[in-house]
């Protein structure tokens, strides 16, 4: 199964290894074509209703496919409206090659000429809203047809996520009623409730698209032009003690990675310090020199006002800090990133947090986990200890592994001069970042890819003498969906 947005950012990724867009188009329309044939005979009549965006694109290509049936192919629209270049590509081989076609804009000029089949490719994934004119008279003509009825990814006006009629909430749903599908690459979750045959087609989109971070991964998580302070993030680190620089790369990478207001709470003796690596931060003190449970209060409410806390960078592994880890995360019930010496406590924790646990393959262990040298097989127990565990996890190696018990993601992003101090805390500031406007699985994808992307850009400047700060300044250019 294989939702809308997340087809997005495969097909993105799919670019991104070489496989662009256009020649998807072109295994869909072949597939299209395919099942024509296996419902009728040559000679047959053959109607293909076509939008103006790329599912119309694989009505065009699949005409080139047909050349043994009586095909026409009709345009919803004028020519000049077909949205992307790859389809107007394709329309214009289908001029040059003669096939027949025409075009209608006015839905009182539609009229089918009684064919065996009709092939719905108005609208798939890029759909909203009830149907509009044309696309609303040819589907209610479509399903008065009598003819056998082959949609392309998904029959036109149903969103495919949820199987429904888009646009169902104005009460006058109208969508094509298809006898059969031919959906690409994985079955969409709307499409089993539907009264019809599906074909998933392999239009051979690479596997490592999905299995592996890819610049698809940031789509959507640009953000609303609208928005306003706070409303994009805002990050408490707790952290510091023997160290002072850790919570400092936390946070100001969490401030390059997006978020609006980032917070460090930390002993009295290192804020000043912490304070003296950016005026963007804004420092809490607690008393003394290290974190204790007589903190554990004020910690609290200084989380509440946050949307994500990232615990452990520079904490130590005193025993008054373990205890005040465990003290905090038994009594918080928000999200946390937990990094560095806080990671040991989680296993042994009963918490209402929802926590992105990102240990090296050391601290993986030191937690009860267990690793691999085979990235399959790491990533399978990765899995299967976020699952214990209960939360999400974001293993750090050559090939970094994240998990939320359930789905899996491989990054490849990075270099072995990251191996430098410090860029774990860069890490774990910029996944929690992404954590407070996206879900903990996908923070964890995206903050390790970016993470990665970020210290690539630094290795080609300093070689492997690249230092953790190096990768902060590189975030904002790794966070472009472009
Ligand atoms: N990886 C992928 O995602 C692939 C997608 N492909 C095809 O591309 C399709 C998605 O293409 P697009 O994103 O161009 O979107 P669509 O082709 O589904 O339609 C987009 C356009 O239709 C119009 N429209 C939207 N809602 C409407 C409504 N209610 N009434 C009338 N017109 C409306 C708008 O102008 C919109 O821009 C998929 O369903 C699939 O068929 C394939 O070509 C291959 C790979
Ligand atoms: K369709």
């Amino acid at each position: 199964m294989i939702t809308t947005d997340r087809m997005a950012a495969v097909d993105a990724n799919a670019a991104a290894l070489g496989v662009p867009r256009k020649q998807l188009m072109e295994s869909s329309g072949n597939a299209v074509a395919r099942e024509v044939r296996a419902i009728a005979e040559p000679g047959a009549s053959v109607e293909l209703l076509c939008g103006r965006g790329n599912n119309g694109g694989d009505a065009f290509v699949a005409a080139r496919f047909l050349s043994a049936y009586d095909v026409t192919v009709r345009l919803l629209g004028r020519p000049a409206s077909i949205r992307t270049e790859i389809a107007r590509e394709n329309w214009a081989a289908l001029r040059s090659a003669d096939l027949s076609t025409a075009t209608v804009t006015d839905a009182a000029d539609l009229a089918l000429d009684d064919p065996d089949v009709v092939v719905d490719a108005m609208l798939g994934t890029g759909v909203t809203g009830a149907l509009r004119e044309p696309e609303r008279t040819a589907a209610r003509l479509a399903n008065e047809s009598g003819a056998a009825v082959v949609a392309v990814d998904v029959p036109s006006g149903i969103d495919a996520d949820t199987g429904e009629p888009t646009g169902s909430e104005a009460g006058d749903a109208v969508c094509v009623e298809a006898d059969r599908v031919v959906t690409f690459h994985d079955e969409k979750p709307g499409l089993g409730s539907l009264d019809a045959a599906v074909t998933v087609a392999d239009i051979g989109i690479p596997a490592a698209a999905e299995r592996f971070t890819g610049p698809g991964d940031l789509l959507g998580i640009a953000r609303d032009p609208t928005s306003h302070k706070g409303e994009n993030g805002e990050v408490l680190v707790i952290g510091g003690g023997p160290y002072t620089g850790a919570p400092s790369l936390s946070a100001r990478s969490a401030l390059r990675t997006g978020a609006d207001l980032v917070r460090v709470a930390c002993p009295e003796t290192v804020a000043e310090t912490v304070q003296g690596y950016s005026a963007d931060l804004i420092v809490r003190e607690l008393s003394g020199d290290r974190l204790r449970p007589a903190h554990v209060d004020r910690a609290l409410d200084l989380a509440a006002g946050n949307d994500v806390v990232v615990l452990g960078p520079g904490i130590g592994d005193g025993d008054e800090t373990h205890q005040f880890v465990r003290a905090f995360l038994s009594r918080y019930d928000g999200r946390a990133v937990v990094d560095a010496d806080a990671l040991r406590v989680v296993p042994e924790i009963d918490t209402d947090a929802e926590l992105i646990c990102t240990p090296h393959q050391g601290e993986l262990v030191g937690m009860g986990g267990e690793t691999a040298g085979d990235p399959d097989e790491r990533a399978a127990l990765v899995r299967s200890f976020a699952d214990e565990i209960g939360h999400t996890l974001l293993v750090k190696g050559a090939t970094d592994v994240v998990s939320d018990g359930e789905a899996v993601r491989l990054n490849r992003t990075g270099n072995p001069g990251m191996t430098v101090g410090g860029t774990g805390d860069v890490l774990a500031g910029a996944v929690g970042a992404l954590a407070a406007v996206t879900d903990p699985f996908r923070a964890a994808a995206v903050g390790v890819y970016v993470n990665g992307l970020a210290g690539d850009a630094a290795a080609d400047d300093a070689g492997y003498g690249l230092v953790a700060t190096d990768l902060i300044d590189r975030l904002p250019e790794a966070m472009r969906d472009e």
